[in-house]
């Protein structure tokens, strides 16, 4: 497997406190009575990609779901354990859903644009926020669609319906959407099983760049990509994290043998 992007990286045991992006302790998490996640403990770095690997049904989605708690979506869910952002303890009582949402954006397989305008897809959320001046829209839906590498294929027909944009250029908008509302962690779940091998390098370009910005976290069925763009990586196995690890070691030399047999391909 090749790397795509040279990596300067700590061992995962050595990030600091401020060098976390998300702290999860002992974190359980059932959906409907069925046990999805046992006892998880990770810490994500900031500012860098970490990618969620492992078999279909291994828990990947539902933990990428726990750190903007959409599994409370669902209607029976139990959640237990601590995921830290920013010094708080999400799954406190206190906590505001809203503004936690607000401050971590995601990004789905397929890209489901509103069917509105390029323009209004990308404000969509600032408008949400209140934010009513024109001259402020403007700058900001023009920073995030630069930022997701689209600006200069739509500046001219901004007000065009975003349904009019090729299946690539509909998941940079929805990056563009999650960028306008400047997220500190960018959530991608399979963000390019939908593409084409040439656009799927580009969008994976494109998260290197952003990186820059926010932390990443990439669920990913795709191992070759995984070894190309992220950092840091973790495989789940039953709702249990087997190895977490620099992406370099884990895709060279793995520790655990169930871990080399999924990347591999020996299963799943
Ligand atoms: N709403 C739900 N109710 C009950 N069980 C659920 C629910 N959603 C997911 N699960 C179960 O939780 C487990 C983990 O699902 P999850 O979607 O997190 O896995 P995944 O690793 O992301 O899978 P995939 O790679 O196929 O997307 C699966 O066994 C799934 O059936």
């Amino acid at each position: 497997m090749f790397k795509l992007f040279e990596r300067n990286v700590l061992s995962v045991e050595e990030f600091s406190s401020a060098q976390t992006s998300i702290k999860v302790k002992n974190l359980h998490v059932s959906l409907n009575n069925n046990k999805v996640l046992n006892n998880i403990s990770i810490r994500i770095p900031k500012n860098k990609i970490t990618a969620l690997i492992g078999q279909s049904g291994c828990g990947k989605t539902t933990l990428l779901n726990s750190f903007n708690r959409m599994n409370e979506f669902i209607l029976s869910h139990e959640v237990s354990g601590e995921v830290w952002i920013d010094g708080r303890n999400i799954y406190d009582k206190r906590e505001r859903v809203s503004f936690l949402r607000s401050q971590i954006g995601m990004v789905f397989q397929r890209p489901n644009p509103f069917p509105m305008s390029i323009y209004d897809n990308v404000s969509f959320g600032l408008k949400i926020q209140g934010i009513k001046n024109r001259r402020k829209l403007d700058e900001s839906v023009e920073k995030a669609l630069k930022k997701s590498a689209l600006w200069d294929e739509v500046r001219d027909r901004l007000f065009d319906s975003a349904l009019t944009l090729s299946g690539g250029q509909q998941q940079r908008l929805m990056i563009a959407r999650a960028l306008a509302l400047e997220p500190k962690i960018l959530l991608l779940d399979e963000p390019t099983s939908a593409l084409d091998p040439l656009t799927t390098l580009y969008i994976e370009e494109l998260m290197v760049e952003l990186k820059k910005y926010c932390t990443i976290i990439i669920v990913t069925h795709n191992m070759q990509q995984a070894a190309r763009v992220s950092d840091y990586a973790a495989f789940i196995h039953r709702g249990e994290l087997v190895e977490y690890s620099d992406s370099d070691s884990i895709f060279t030399m793995p520790n655990k043998q169930q871990t080399e047999d999924y990347i591999t391909g020996r299963y799943g």
